[in-house]
């Protein structure tokens, strides 16, 4: 098969949307999993006639009867059970989050009373008091069986603060994939040892493991060696054992690049390898029969971060029924030449101008393997592969990452 362009690619990735069923976690565990149950108010919100502000509970009609001198029945903090007035020119103090009884229906601030002598005086014009005010009246949020947030929505802060407000500690969310994160190369060390001069700290897996961890997916990790047979053993392994496995590294033109022999070798069908784009032309994804999905990314780390980006999250909020986040466009701050006739995934620097329009700076690095570069940039925008040269106020496709 011929190199693909980079739609051809993502159609056929997203193709192999997956699902993984749901299961039962604690909600405070919850924050970024998808929701798969609606929660529904278990009462009324708020449940109760709730103070929203210190001062004093009457009732509206003392005011009709020109009454704005009043007497104090009784204190009522937060958590006691409400105080009732017996006579209309009866008050409650009455402090934010007490449940007002139903025999008092405006609450006046402190600010707006003074107390003097065991009474209550009312400074403000009653013309400018309201019926109701300072109440956040029951139910007026939402009403007992209210479906208060939808199953599908991606777990908020919002979202774990109204499962415990209705009492709801276990949420049912959609599975995530039992995922692998694989390194290779025998120029790799673990990062707690000393490299010797030839050799270089594995990298790429710690960044694709904190990147999934965004996403709520705690990856496995494991280093494979440039050996044909451990890759046969250990890929054969993990076809069986995982959803989907991210490699990186071992896919190219090289000699001790491995990788895509022993996945067919394992049974995996290739689905692509290589695609017109720069980083990252020799990505390799594939299928075994068991299911598992591959996605062999080019060792570079720009290659392998850009691929993850581009290719695996949209991929995982499709399995994950997620709308895709909205396509965010910028204006190219600076002309900009790429040559060659691939689509070139371009590091650049977002900012927003007075005028609200975001535009990218081009941060080039030096090529796919400057890791460094990637501290000073915020996402990448695709230059189409039919073009060379990209003018400054010119609109482009943006990946944040
Ligand atoms: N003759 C050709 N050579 C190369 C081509 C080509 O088309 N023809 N493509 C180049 C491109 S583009 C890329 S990208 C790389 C991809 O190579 P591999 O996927 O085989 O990756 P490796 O050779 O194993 O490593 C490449 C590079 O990345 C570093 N690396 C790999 N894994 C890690 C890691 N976990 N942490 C940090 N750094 C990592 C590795 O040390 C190499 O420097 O091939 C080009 N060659
Ligand atoms: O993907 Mo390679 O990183 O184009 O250099
Ligand atoms: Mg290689």
């Amino acid at each position: 098969m011929d190199m693909i362009s980079v739609e051809e690619a993502e159609k056929i990735i997203l193709a192999q949307e997956q699902e993984y069923g749901t299961e039962v976690v604690p909600f405070e565990h919850a924050l970024g999993r998808v929701l798969a149950e609606n929660i529904v108010a278990d009462r009324d919100l708020p449940p109760y006639n709730r103070a929203t502000m210190d001062g004093i509970a009457i009732t509206y009609q003392a005011f009709v009867q020109q009454i704005n001198t009043f007497t104090v029945r009784s204190t009522q903090a937060a958590g006691e059970s409400p105080v009732n007035i017996i006579n209309i020119n009866e008050c409650v103090e009455i402090m934010t989050g007490a449940a007002l009884s139903a025999s008092v229906d405006t609450v006046i601030r402190y600010e707006d009373i003074e107390i003097k002598g065991g009474l209550v005086f009312v400074l403000i014009d009653p013309a400018n008091i309201k019926q109701g005010q300072n109440i956040h009246q029951k139910g007026k949020d939402k009403k007992q069986g209210d479906i208060a947030a939808k199953a599908g929505l991606r777990i908020t802060p919002a979202i774990i603060s109204l499962a415990a407000s209705v009492g709801k500690t276990r949420l049912k969310v959609k599975k995530l994939p039992k995922i692998i994160v694989i390194s290779s190369g025998d120029e790799l060390v673990d990062v707690v040892a000393e490299p010797l001069t030839y050799q270089i700290r594995r990298s790429n897996n710690y960044m694709v493991k904190a990147a999934l961890s965004q996403h709520g997916i705690i990856a496995d990790l494991l280093h494979i060696p440039d050996d044909p047979l451990i890759i046969a053993v250990k890929l054969k392994d993990c076809l069986q054992k995982y959803d989907v496995i991210l490699l990186s590294g071992g896919i190219s033109m090289g000699k001790f690049d491995y990788i895509p022999a022993a996945l067919e070798n394992s049974g995996a069908a290739k689905l692509f390898h290589k695609v017109t784009q720069r980083p990252g032309k020799p990505f390799w994804f594939g299928k075994h029969p068991v299911g598992t999905l591959v996605f062999a990314f080019p060792g570079n780390p720009v290659a392998t971060f850009m691929c993850l980006h581009r290719y695996f999250l949209p991929w995982l909020n499709r399995s994950l029924n997620l709308p895709q986040p909205p396509t965010i466009y910028a204006r190219l701050a600076t002309d900009f030449t790429f040559t060659p006739p691939l689509q070139y995934f371009l590091q650049v620097k977002l900012n927003f101008t007075h005028e609200a329009v975001l535009t990218a700076t081009p941060v080039e690095g030096n090529g796919s393997g400057d890791f460094a570069n990637l501290v000073d940039t915020d996402a990448f925008i695709e230059l189409p592969a039919n073009r060379t040269n990209f003018k400054a106020g010119e609109v482009f496709k943006v990946w944040k990452f």
